[in-house]
């Protein structure tokens, strides 16, 4: 699949960045997988098209089938019957290798080589489609920057001296080190804490947002595809189609009674993954850099009528939070013993911010683009925000009670599909 063909085949709405290879259709027509010995298939006959540059999340229920229609999609499992269609290209009887090479596979915990060092275990695909050493050194350089991890730092430790957040980065790294136009993620964030998992979420989006690949990811936890996708496919057993839909219309309106179970209650509180930190009012508290001198800090501080201070690094990175008491008799800002716990990315959803507040002393988390702080959210502007929903919610729900017939159901969208 060449750069060229990938591209050509688009529709419009995909050809929105400036990136030279984005992502490619996937269509899926009357996929199926029987495993030997099972009375059911595993996906009977799956229907599906994921539009180029999109996140699909696939969601659903132990055993319903999510795994295997994904492995399907780079052949690590072979079909029973149907076919797949990569940029309109039926890809179901190519050679599963040279297939692979050009769809990146991210697994839970990174899957890395132990024996291999960070640096060579992102150039494993480069290095089989021939790159040369320059190329690939440089690759590497530039993915380990992408998902967060100094190149100097990291490129030449070994899995067992990484912690599990770092080695699930070099994980998605590794699967974009040849420019892949498709990215398949089996549960990439299932095995980390939640903090890191925040964290390689919104690493995700920003990936996505610079690169616009097609990402199939499986994951189990609906309050991730509410924020990673897209769109989101809900399956029941059998890869049947329960739902596909984007975010809002699955919170909305739940195609049926398995969707709104699944989708779990608190449709309300769920909408805080939909809205993004970004979409809400930033405060711009001082902000001063560390060598700085503590007395002029605080003098311009307490000028400015605040009590606190955010410390920034010298590329502009948020480090630290600290109360003017805490400055006073020091001689000069310091670089704090731990990192930051309460940053978020202007991409996290308010449920992110909410996490973060809650281990913030200061009723507020700082909120950074691309690595760059750029001001700080406060629990109060997101408290504004649900009550004005909650106010919305009422008043809609007024309204209908106005206009239905007696005895009517609420109307369900996603119905008929
Ligand atoms: N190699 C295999 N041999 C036989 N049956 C299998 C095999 N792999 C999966 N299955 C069966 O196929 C069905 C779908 O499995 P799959 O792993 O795709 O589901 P899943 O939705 O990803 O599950 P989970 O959420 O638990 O990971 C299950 O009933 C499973 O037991």
């Amino acid at each position: 699949m060449s750069t060229a063909e990938t591209t050509a085949a688009q529709p419009a709405d995909a050809r929105r960045t400036p990136s030279p290879n984005t992502g490619a259709e996937i269509r899926l027509e009357g996929l199926t997988k029987r495993y030997p010995g099972q009375k059911e298939p595993a996906v009977d006959a799956l229907d599906l098209t994921i539009p180029a540059g999109q996140t699909v999340m696939f969601v659903g229920p132990s055993g319903c089938g999510k795994t295997t229609s994904l492995k399907m999609i780079n052949r690590l499992v072979e079909p029973s019957g149907g076919r797949i269609l990569i940029d309109g290209e039926d890809i179901t009887h190519k050679n599963p290798t040279r297939l692979r090479r050009h769809i990146g596979y991210v697994i839970q915990g990174g899957g890395m080589m132990p024996h291999m060092s960070v640096a060579e275990n992102i150039g494993l695909v480069p290095g089989l489609l021939k790159w040369d050493s320059a190329r690939t050194r440089e690759r590497v350089d530039e993915l380990l920057d992408m998902v967060g991890l100094d190149p100097s730092v990291y490129r030449d430790r070994y899995p067992r001296e990484l912690s599990g957040g770092q080695q699930q980065r070099v994980g998605v790294a590794r699967g974009l080190a040849a420019d892949p136009p498709v990215l398949l993620m089996d549960e990439p964030f299932g095995a980390v804490d939640p903090i890191t998992r925040q964290r390689l979420q919104d690493e995700m989006l920003d990936i996505q947002d610079r690169l616009h690949k097609t990402i199939v990811m499986v994951t189990h936890d609906v309050d991730e595809a509410l924020k990673l996708g897209d769109r989101i496919l809900i399956l029941e057993p059998g890869a049947r189609i329960a739902q596909y839909d984007t975010p809002e219309a699955i919170l909305t309106a739940p195609a049926n009674d398995f969707v709104a179970d699944f989708v779990g209650s608190g449709a309300m509180l769920k909408r805080l993954s939909l809205v993004r930190v970004g979409d809400l009012r930033l405060d711009q508290p001082p902000t001063c850099r560390v060598g700085e001198s503590a007395e002029q800090v605080c003098a311009r501080v307490e000028e400015a009528g605040a009590d606190a201070v955010v410390v920034l690094d010298e590329r502009g990175r948020p480090l630290d939070w600290v109360f003017l008491r805490q400055l006073r008799g020091v001689a000069a800002v310091q670089r704090p013993r731990f990192e930051a716990t309460s940053v978020v990315d202007h991409r996290s959803t308010l449920h992110d911010a909410l996490d973060a507040i809650l281990t913030s002393s200061h009723s507020g988390a700082m909120v950074t683009r691309q690595g760059q702080y750029i001001g700080v959210i406060q629990y109060d502007t997101v408290t504004e925000h649900t009550t004005a929903w909650t106010a919305q919610a009422r008043a809609a729900e007024i309204d209908t009670l106005d206009v239905e017939a007696p005895g009517a159901g609420p109307s369900r969208a996603g119905e008929g599909r």
